[in-house]
């Protein structure tokens, strides 16, 4: 997917040390513990030295998800007065309910990435009967103790997500906020004055308008149900969609795979997404291309669903258990007073801010999804962590600015299709030269056993410049083998670079070494004959 040019966010000798008493690794990028910071959670907003007299705390974050919290805790950790506020716990978010940790953590890349792991183990056993094992009864899984457990670390981890803010020296509410003018936030009844307000509220799925629409569920609760289904619909061709149909599938739920367009993954590199979407046929997944959901109704204690296909005549699957709309997310943004306060929105209801994430309003920041910027976890802790440095930092610190060139990203379906820079379609658009490798082949592991099972690497070359502007892969473990060329491609590597480097045997990494012939070329835009 085209997320944009090469830039680079540096830190500096000043920001090492400023950062000394948290670890830079853990301020950049990190959850996990921090150490203490030298600021203790204080009462009176008097004990900071940073703290303007006539405010009660410097900043005040609404929203403890991953874009909040990171500002949070590196604000607080800069010896600012901090506080925020996040709604009570629960996996589903509601406007009474969300808790520390947001999204990611409690409905969203961790709970997802957990169930993956599940129905990975169903893959494993395909590929271990290929290597002589025999399983003599079909192994099962146990869903509410996976699910128990899942829970429980979920819980944990939300509280260390406020423990972690707390050890900062930041202060957490539990309740709503809300904000009554450009330096008030009610929460729980009381007034604060504030100095800078930060709105990190996230987003929430939306349901497109659908008859008995109000029978499916969204993403929070397919990855809380107290029941596997049976039998499952999942409607949109997105990330959520794509990768929970394969969860599902992978589960032994027969999951029918909705999507309005001919492939899925609209806006990634066009050779991936055709390749990701057989391989979805070739693990078995049942996929109905170009059908959207006309009307959900109850029927006999389950649901039926009719779908109205782009060619021929609608059709119904009934028996269904659960019909899961992964249709996209909107920004949160109304009822918390932003209008009222002269906050600019966009035409999608996201907060529309400058490069150091200012609203239209002087005293009100925003950072994460709610600014419809690049709705991706590590993009709304770095949106976080730079405003954080902007406001509280040392003078000359270089991170004030988040930097959405070159995002990677993942679609952690089976099999994953990891992309940073540019596809071969955008690069046709913007750099018109340009030469493209790719790979197809049976990774070592499945030749014992499943040869259909295929793997993906593709290249996209600027001609001129010989630096690498693309990097895509599907195949098993691709998130892990693109995050290193991302930087790769941060650091300019050229193509050269990467033909002398030894590759790691054997692997299907290695592949990303050894491309050595352009299986296309483009001359001004279009694919030239060679
Ligand atoms: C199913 C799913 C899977 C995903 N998987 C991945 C993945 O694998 N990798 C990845 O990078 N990204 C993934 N994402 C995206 C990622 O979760 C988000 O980009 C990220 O969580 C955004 O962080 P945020 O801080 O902007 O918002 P959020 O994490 O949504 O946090 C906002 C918080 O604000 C709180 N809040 C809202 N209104 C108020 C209020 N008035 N007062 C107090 N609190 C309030 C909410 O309760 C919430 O906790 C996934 C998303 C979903 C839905
Ligand atoms: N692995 C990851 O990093 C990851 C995983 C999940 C979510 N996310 C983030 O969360 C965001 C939201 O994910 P998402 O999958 O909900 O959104 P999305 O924008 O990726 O996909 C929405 C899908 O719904 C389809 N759709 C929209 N309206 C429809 C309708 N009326 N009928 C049928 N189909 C319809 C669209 O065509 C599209 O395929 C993503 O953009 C992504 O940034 C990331």
């Amino acid at each position: 997917m085209q997320r944009g040019k090469q830039d680079n966010v540096q830190i500096t000798p000043q920001e090492r040390s400023s950062c000394q008493a948290l670890s830079i690794s853990r301020c950049l990028f990190g959850l996990r513990t921090t150490g203490r910071s030298s600021r203790q959670p204080t009462g009176t907003p008097a004990d900071s030295a940073m703290t303007d007299q006539k405010y009660d705390y410097d900043f005040f974050v609404i929203g403890g998800g991953s874009g909040g919290v990171r500002a949070a805790r590196v604000a607080a950790q800069f010896g600012a007065k901090v506080a925020l506020c996040e709604l009570k716990l629960d996996a589903i978010s509601t406007d009474t309910t969300g808790g520390m940790g947001g999204t990611c953590v409690l409905r969203g890349c961790i709970p997802k990435k957990f169930m993956v792991y599940a129905g990975d183990f169903e893959d494993e056993m395909k590929d271990a009967k290929g290597y002589g094992w025999s399983i003599p009864q079909k192994p099962t899984l146990n869903w509410k103790t996976f699910i128990g457990k899942k829970r429980q670390e979920l819980e944990r981890l939300s509280g260390l997500y406020k423990k972690n803010l707390e050890s900062a020296g930041g202060h957490c509410f539990e309740g709503r906020g809300q904000i009554i003018d450009k330096h008030t936030i009610r929460v729980n009844e009381k007034d604060y004055k504030v100095k800078h307000i930060c709105v990190a509220t996230g987003g929430r799925p939306s349901k497109p308008p659908v008859e008995g629409k109000e029978l499916a569920v969204v993403s929070d609760h397919v990855l809380d149900l107290d029941d596997l289904p049976k039998k499952m619909v999942i409607v949109g061709g997105g990330y959520i969609a794509c990768e929970q149909a394969c969860i599902f599938h992978s589960l032994g739920v027969e999951t029918h795979f909705v999507f309005r367009q001919d492939y899925v993954l609209r806006g990634f590199d066009q050779e991936c997404r055709e390749f990701v979407q057989q391989q979805y046929g070739v693990h078995g997944m049942i996929m109905h291309p170009e059908n959207s959901p006309a009307k959900i109704e109850k029927a006999d204690g389950k649901l039926k669903v009719t779908f109205d296909p782009k060619k021929g005549d609608k059709w119904t699957l009934d028996g269904v258990d659960t019909v899961l709309m992964a249709t996209g997310r909107h920004p949160l943004t109304s009822n918390i007073g932003l209008e009222e306060a002269g906050v600019k929105l966009d035409e999608k209801g996201g907060i529309v801010v400058d490069k150091h994430s200012k609203t239209s309003v002087d005293s009100i920041w925003s950072v994460g999804d709610v600014t419809n910027r690049i709705p991706l976890t590590p993009v709304a802790r770095m949106e976080g962590m730079c405003l954080a440095h902007h406001l509280f930092g040392p003078k000359d610190s270089k991170t004030t600015t988040p930097d959405h060139d070159v995002v990677a990203s993942v679609v952690f379906s089976t099999p994953n299709m990891a992309s940073v820079g540019l596809s071969e379609e955008a690069a046709a658009q913007e750099i018109k030269d340009f030469e493209v490798f790719s790979s197809t082949f049976t990774p070592l592991k499945q030749s014992l056993s499943r040869k259909d099972v295929k793997c993906l690497t593709k290249l996209i070359v600027d001609s001129k410049s010989q630096k690498v502007v693309g990097v895509h892969m599907v195949g098993a473990e691709a998130a892990e083998i693109v995050q290193g060329l991302a930087a790769a491609i941060k650091a300019g590597i050229t193509k050269h670079m990467l033909d002398i480097t030894v590759g790691l045997h054997p692997t299907s990494a290695e592949e990303f070494v050894t491309m050595w012939a352009p299986k296309r070329v483009y001359k001004n835009g279009k694919e030239s004959k060679q």
